[in-house]
């Protein structure tokens, strides 16, 4: 899969991608992550990217043109079609779901705004879809493509060892996690483990982990569990931890 980030500040987006499981995926040649800076597009001898925004106020708005252009080079770097991604506190929240679609496209184009806002002509006429990934302002859309990166990133095939596809796979089913233990077995102050993990009993492991989980959802995401059915496994589990929690 590749990704074609635009932002003003390609250091971070690209060293950002270069750490971990995602630089490893692009060493493996599973991703690649290309940047462009906008200001590379601009014509002006001055390379300017920003102008006053119409109707007055304070700060900048970014210029059409540049972003158009290095839309137009990202296009013509490779054959495929690309889905471009705007990153803004008025996008649709991303989520675990949307990262999956994401990741199975072959390429995706991540522009990351600054200042007050891009022209919306270039959303309208250039973006196919705006996300958040949070409800709160940051300085700009490169941690939104650092995050998305990363998500989409680790699920190209072959990228996760048997652990982090362990891990992903408990998150993916759309539970929280459950708690995890290691050595040692007491703490001289926090006390001891729970005594399932510690009884090589693996089915008794495996019931308690997913109990686990289910109950951690129900206690500090309950909106998670409307959006999946149980099966009655889960469900006689989810109940045995509420019996137990409420006495
Ligand atoms: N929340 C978020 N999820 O994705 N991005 C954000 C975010 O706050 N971006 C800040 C931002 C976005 C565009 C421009 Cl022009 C300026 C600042």
């Amino acid at each position: 899969m590749r990704i074609d980030v635009v932002s003003l500040f390609p250091d971070f987006v690209r060293q950002s991608a270069a750490i971990g499981v995602v630089g490893r995926a692009q060493q493996r040649e599973l991703l690649q992550v290309e940047t462009w800076n906008p200001r590379d597009f601009a014509t002006d001898n001055y390379r300017t990217v920003d102008g006053r925004p119409f109707g007055g106020g304070p700060g900048m708005v970014m210029l059409i043109d540049p972003l158009r252009a290095a839309l137009a080079a990202i296009r013509e770097a490779a054959p495929e079609p690309v889905h471009v991604i705007y990153l803004s506190p008025q996008g649709a929240r991303l989520t675990q779901k949307k990262v999956e679609a994401l990741a199975g496209m072959p390429r995706i184009a991540l522009i990351c705004g600054r200042y007050e806002g891009v022209d919306e002509r270039l959303i309208e006429h250039e973006v196919d879809e705006e996300l958040s990934i949070g409800d709160y302002v940051l300085s700009g859309g490169e941690l939104g493509a650092a995050v998305i990166i990363d998500a989409v990133g680790r699920l190209q095939e072959g990228a996760l060892n048997d652990a982090q596809s362990a891990q992903q796979d408990s998150f993916s089913d759309g539970l929280l996690d459950c708690p995890h233990y290691t050595r040692p077995v007491h703490h001289d102050v926090w006390g001891g483990v729970p005594e399932v993990l510690l009884s090589g009993d693996h089915a008794a492991i495996r019931r308690w982990r997913r109990k686990q989980s289910l109950g951690r959802t129900w206690l500090r995401r309950p909106d998670l569990l409307t959006q999946r059915a149980l099966d009655d496994e889960s469900r006689a589990l989810l109940d045995e931890f509420r019996r137990e929690y409420t006495r």
